[in-house]
């Protein structure tokens, strides 16, 4: 893991601002979201687990190759969330850093299959994610909601179970809001999962896979023709295809983008070839995301501060972000209404003589 967490190329009082702005952060994964402290715990719960316990050990180990390390590595810390109680600590614990953020919404991107698949019982993972959910809310005020996700390479028995557990009322938590797909796409072709995605939308879910991250903007139109994307994760490879950012723009289709994701699973060569620039030139709706900020070494507030560097904003300009990812989120009407009139006081009153 390198260390991205202060962007040099922005002025100190801007982080100042970006460190109190109310956000809203709607591309991030619960196990990529352990932060090292809860992931040396884990690990040394779980002494057979290759991850290190000491959370300086852990920076190397959180240095990725190419995508495919990065989410083996992923999956060795998937396999130290063994028990409900793992769960609820890691939600709960999840809550506070976003919170510490001044995150006031997130939607979370869980993966029910890889736990029930190691044998956490279904029912016990529900219980626990709302548990935390409900705790976090009561007591640091930040929303949760849900996003399960199809991990793609592990084909259609998991796209199966994901939307099993999204659409079975015995089952299906009330923070659920979104369904996605997640994973490897080299090899994964979206077009396959087009009868899961269409049970989620019918039980009243929003599609928001993951698509244009490792591959090209093929595999984005996928996304949107056969699973009806209302949101695009990562969507990185939009920026080769014309066409596709103006169908962007002129359907209103936000873009995910977590820029040192991108960089740090080598998606991207360097930040300064993000293509975040084109497409707010293109007119293409983008929200900032950290997506799986320790292992990445960053967290949403450097994700603001790369994207002020990149597209040259201001404090208003970063407040516009901001409102972008409220008005993407699958938030109601009221929240929305809440989160965007907190962010407008607290640029006005920042930027008050
Ligand atoms: O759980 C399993 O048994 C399993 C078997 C085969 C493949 C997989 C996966 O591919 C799990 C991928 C896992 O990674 C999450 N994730 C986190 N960040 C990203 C990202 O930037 N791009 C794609 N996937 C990402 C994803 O939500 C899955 O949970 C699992
Ligand atoms: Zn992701």
């Amino acid at each position: 893991m390198t260390d991205h967490l202060v962007d040099a190329g922005v002025p100190r009082d801007l982080h100042a601002f970006i460190a109190g702005l109310p956000k809203a952060e709607l591309h991030v994964h619960h196990v990529g979201s352990a932060s090292p402290r809860i992931v040396s715990a884990l690990a040394a719960r779980h002494p057979d687990s290759k991850v290190p316990t000491d959370p300086e050990a852990l920076v190397d180990y959180f240095t990725f190759t190419d995508f495919a390390h990065f989410i083996d590595v992923y999956l060795s810390v998937v396999d130290l969330i063994r028990t409900p109680e793992d769960v609820r600590l890691l939600t709960y614990e999840v809550a506070r850093d976003l919170a510490r953020q001044q995150v006031r919404y997130a939607e979370l991107t869980i993966t029910p299959f890889s736990s029930t698949r190691r044998g956490i019982e279904a029912g016990a993972f529900m219980a626990a994610i709302e548990d935390a959910r409900k705790a976090a809310e009561a007591e640091f005020g930040t929303v949760l909601r849900w996003c399960f996700d199809i991990p793609g390479e592990a084909g259609l028995e998991s796209a199966e179970e994901t939307v099993r557990l999204a659409t079975d009322d015995r089952l299906r938590p009330e923070g659920l809001v979104s369904f996605g797909l997640g994973g490897p796409e080299i090899g994964v072709p979206r077009p396959q999962f087009k009868p899961y995605f269409d049970r989620a939308i019918a039980a009243g879910l929003h599609s928001v896979p993951h698509a244009g991250e490792t591959t090209g903007p093929e595999t984005v139109w996928d996304a949107l023709t056969h699973l009806r994307a209302e949101r695009i994760g990562h969507g990185t490879s939009s920026a080769q295809d014309p066409k596709l950012l103006a169908h962007l723009a002129e359907h209103r289709i936000p873009l995910e983008v977590c820029p040192t994701s991108n960089i740090a699973t080598r998606a991207v060569r360097t930040i300064d070839e993000h293509p975040l620039k084109e497409f707010a030139k293109a007119g293409v709706a983008v929200t900032i995301n950290s997506d799986d900020p320790p292992m990445f070494g960053t967290d949403l507030n450097n994700e603001y501060a790369v994207a002020a560097r990149l597209l040259d904003l201001d404090e208003r300009g970063l407040a516009d972000l901001a409102k972008n990812a409220v008005d993407a989120s699958f938030l109601d009407e009221p929240g929305k209404a809440r989160i965007a009139a907190e962010i407008d006081t607290y640029t006005t009153d920042w930027l008050a003589p």
